[in-house]
């Protein structure tokens, strides 16, 4: 009886041969075990069932000395002896040896590679340079004399009193689409752009695209570095209505 509840005593069953031995007795179960792992260790030789005796000293050398096979011998014989277990049975067929079985022999010394002449600088390939789309401005429209102007000029986002924070419809600055009055949207901002058409290095044709139409996607399409907020800060003159 098994001192474990719901366990039957392993040891003492009739046939003997189920879970762990007892001390005291079924020996026989012990010595049959002992036997089955002396059997399972057992150590033997590479099988030599080569045909001559040439074969068994390469098979032999391969298994275990396998960096001093000399070179000539041909690489599709089974030079470890072990092979497949079907290739160790008597048979002259040359083996294939199987990759896992033979062992990798490391190259040591320097490739034929580290020998060859040095090559000449591949050549340098040039960064291909964007094509740049300024436009000639006529003489006194220069991005500093715009600076200037925008501080000097007294009105010239045309608010006529209005507010610069006025709340705008997107409807109300498509009516705002002509070069004498072009107003467009920025990042959320409404911009009078008439004034700095002709000191757009773009060109005003290229402005003028821009004209009564929400341009924070074409503006950033050409130039997302330019600081318009800086450019255009007194050609505000409101800010996107959005819930409109
Ligand atoms: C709305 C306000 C805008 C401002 C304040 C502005 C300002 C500028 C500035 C400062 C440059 C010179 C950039 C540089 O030298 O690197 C420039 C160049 C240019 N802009 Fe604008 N721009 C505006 C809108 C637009 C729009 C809507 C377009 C296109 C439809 C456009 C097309 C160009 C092009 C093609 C160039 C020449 C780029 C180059 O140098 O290759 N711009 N712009």
């Amino acid at each position: 009886m098994s001192q474990f509840p719901g366990f039957a005593s392993a040891g003492n069953t009739d046939d003997g041969d189920v879970g762990m031995a007892d001390a005291d007795d079924d020996s026989s179960s012990v010595s049959r075990t002992a036997e089955h792992l002396r059997s399972s260790l057992r150590i033997s030789p590479p099988p030599l069932s080569l045909p001559n005796p040439t074969a068994n000293y390469f098979a032999v050398t391969a298994a275990y000395f396998p960096s001093q096979l000399p070179s000539n011998v041909p690489s599709t014989a089974d030079k470890s002896g072990y092979g497949s277990s079907s290739a160790t049975a008597a048979s002259s067929q040359p083996v294939t040896p199987s990759a896992s079985v033979l062992p990798a022999v490391t190259q040591s010394g320097p490739t034929d590679d580290s020998f060859a002449a040095p090559q000449p600088p591949a050549e340098v390939a040039k960064p291909k340079v964007q094509a740049r789309n300024k436009v000639p401005l006529e003489k006194g429209y220069s991005q500093m004399v715009w600076l200037r102007t925008m501080q000097t000029e007294r009105d010239i986002a045309g608010l006529k009193g209005q507010s610069r924070r006025r709340l705008i419809s997107m409807d109300e600055i498509k009516q705002h689409k002509s070069p004498e009055e072009a107003w467009t949207v920025l990042r959320g901002r409404v911009y009078n752009i008439t004034p700095y058409m002709k000191f757009h290095p773009g060109g005003e044709d290229m402005l003028m695209k821009a004209a009564g139409k929400d341009s924070t996607a074409l503006f950033n399409k050409y130039h997302a570095w330019v600081n318009a907020e800086f450019l255009l800060e007194k050609c505000m003159v409101g800010l996107l209505d959005v819930q409109q």
